[in-house]
């Protein structure tokens, strides 16, 4: 484990010190990961639903990462997908750039090697992307205005992958809609909370692929991906067994890696999700390095409320110790602003 010291990450929600040796014990102060059984998640019993929320609501208020297992997305739809990962990068990088995501205006399609800079203390990242979203027709002249919409990109050379990503994406909004109902209850909010703002709209997709770096003499400006927080609600991240990558940062400076456990995904919470709970709940930094000597690949999902929605503090989350730090803040505007800072 590295330690890094006393470095200002810039993130959409302002600066944040990155610690380093704290003693104080308080959110971020962890040594391992914890795991959520999401049976619990999909009991017919309400008290059985609470009760994974109360392991939610431990996760992120103190970790603000956590694995999540029984998570009903079955393992062949995974594999599919990965699968589909190897087969796009393996393309030839003429085929990829003819869906350059920068010549999108809706940020969909193909980033190549050093195409996103993540911290902007690196130089670049080290991992190519392909980024997909929901394909939706936009109903009202705010909603188009965010220029998130509109179709996905597919490689003309690779139509196979359409299906099967596509199959992937919809259990991933299937899972995200019941992950935002337990974001529901561990907030003291009804359930439903949230239903009505998370139509599937508001989540992109990502394949991503990590050429090994050197192992000995990692340059630590240009890593798989540079540390940052996400932008969205919050992440799912479905990464490869046996190839470690992911590190999570704790609050005394320390690098936890999030090792691969069969049959789980990463789920993280976001800046939007802070924005949400007054930063009740932890989006915590986070980076990659594939020291391993082959090819890794993951698949986040950063899943959102819809675009037209607006982000404000929770009145659960405040009192008179605890004013809200966030003004009130329209999705769409604030995960585009973030956009065009990476790019
Ligand atoms: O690939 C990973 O393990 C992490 C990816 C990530 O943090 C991101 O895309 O925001
Ligand atoms: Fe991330």
């Amino acid at each position: 484990m590295a330690s890094t010291t006393g470095t200002d990450l810039v993130t959409g929600n302002g600066p944040r010190k990155i610690l380093s040796n704290s003693i104080d014990l308080k959110p971020g102060d962890f040594s391992s990961i914890p795991i959520l059984d999401l049976s619990l998640a999909f009991s017919p019993d309400l008290l059985d639903r609470k009760k994974c929320a109360e392991q939610l609501f431990d996760a992120c208020t103190r970790v603000g990462f956590f694995y999540i297992k029984n998570h009903n997305v079955p393992e062949k739809v995974i594999s599919d997908c990965f699968q589909c990962a190897r087969d796009f990068f393996d393309l030839e990088s003429e085929e990829k750039m003819k869906i350059y995501i920068k010549d999108s205006e809706n940020y969909k399609g193909y980033t190549p090697l050093l195409g996103e800079n993540t911290d902007p203390a690196g130089r670049g990242d080290l991992h190519e992307g392909f980024d997909i979203g929901y394909e939706y027709t936009p109903s009202s002249t705010s909603d188009s205005e965010h220029k998130m919409e509109g179709t996905n990109r597919w490689p003309e050379a690779l139509p196979s992958i359409k299906a099967p990503v596509t199959k992937y994406f919809e259990h991933m909004v299937t899972l995200g809609k019941k992950l935002f109902q337990l974001f529901a209850l561990s907030l003291d909010l009804e359930e439903e909370y949230f239903d009505r703002m998370v139509s599937g709209k508001g989540g992109i997709m990502r394949l991503l692929h990590y050429p090994p770096q050197k192992e000995d003499n990692v340059d630590m400006k240009q890593l798989g991906i540079g540390a940052h927080s996400d932008y969205e609600c919050f992440t799912v991240l479905a990464q490869q067994e046996g190839i470690e990558a992911l590190q999570v940062l704790n609050s005394s400076g320390e690098w936890v890696s999030a090792v691969p456990l069969e049959g789980t995904f990463v789920v993280n919470v976001g800046d939007s999700m802070a924005r949400w709970t007054n930063d009740l709940y932890l989006s915590t930094i986070h980076r990659a390095i594939n020291r391993t000597g082959v090819r890794r690949y993951s698949v986040p999902f950063f899943f959102g409320v819809d675009y037209e929605t607006t982000i404000e503090v929770l009145e659960s989350c405040t009192s008179e110790s605890r004013p809200p730090k966030y003004k009130p803040i329209n999705a769409g505007q604030y995960i585009k602003q973030r956009l065009n800072e990476t790019y």
